[in-house]
């Protein structure tokens, strides 16, 4: 049976995205709801601010998500995870569909780049497919013939074949996938809306509490706390949620 969750550990497995245009609002941002302990850092602010923002996010000891999901031939996705593991973030992306050369060549790089820096070796996790995308836009636009659960399945089994600690994947496939994938395996779930909140570009998602009881490791969720009137108290309502249904 799963183990009650308390507010704080709640709090503890929900990652906030810092999905803001400069050094300056993600700043604002981070002192606005000083309870959440993991950010994550994706493409529009890291090509905005650069590495100076994981800087201000270690010294304010929070974990970081670098979200990059590099997606490219083997020696560029090594050359690029080498380099990221530097940083000493806690999580890296990149796209499974890379195949598994890329992803083992991803995976060994990040360690030896972790272990050349002298930083903790992150957690090098695979996106299995958008949470943007849904059943027909995988068959029409990216005409690919599978079912969707059994080509989330296929990647998140291409990760773990690959070497990686786990995947990206959308809280409606969590269940089968940590079924097949195992409890050690990070299944770290966006796509996760409170009941009421708009969806927004989520195709796939489910509650909070739901992601969490269908064996989500975390949870990213942004516009709903960070457009919120208040961040803090969506945040603080958001893991209520969690405590009570979960
Ligand atoms: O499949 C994916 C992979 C990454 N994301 C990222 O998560 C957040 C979700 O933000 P919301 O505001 O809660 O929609 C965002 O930074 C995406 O880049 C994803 O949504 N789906």
């Amino acid at each position: 049976m799963a183990q009650k969750l308390t507010t704080q550990s709640a709090a503890e497995r929900i990652i906030v995205p810092l999905d803001v245009p400069t050094m300056e609002d993600a700043i604002a941002l981070v002192d606005t709801i000083p309870n959440v302990t993991f950010w994550k850092v994706g493409l529009e602010l890291f090509v905005s601010a650069g590495p100076a923002i994981l800087e201000q996010l270690k010294q304010r000891q929070k974990r970081i998500f670098l979200d990059l999901k590099f997606h490219d031939i083997p020696n560029t996705m090594a050359g690029a995870c080498r380099a990221a593991a530097g940083y000493g973030v806690d999580l890296i992306t990149v796209h499974a569909p890379a195949g598994k050369v890329a992803l083992q060549a991803a995976q060994a790089a990040a360690m030896e780049g972790a272990a050349a820096t002298g930083c903790a070796s992150p957690n090098l996790i695979a996106v299995t497919l958008l949470t943007s995308i849904n059943p027909r836009a995988l068959a029409f636009e990216l005409k690919v013939s599978l079912e969707l659960q059994d080509y989330a399945l296929q990647m998140a089994l291409l990760a773990q074949d690959s070497g990686l600690r786990g995947i990206v994947c959308s809280p409606q496939e969590a269940e089968a996938l940590r079924r097949v994938c195992g409890d050690e395996f990070l299944l770290v779930c966006p796509g996760v809306r409170p009941a009421g909140s708009a969806k927004g570009d989520q195709q796939r998602a489910m509650t909070p509490s739901q992601a969490i009881a269908a064996g989500a490791s975390y949870l990213v969720i942004g516009r709903p706390i960070t457009q919120a009137e208040n961040p803090a108290t969506a945040f603080q309502q958001i893991c209520d949620e969690i405590t009570i249904n979960g």
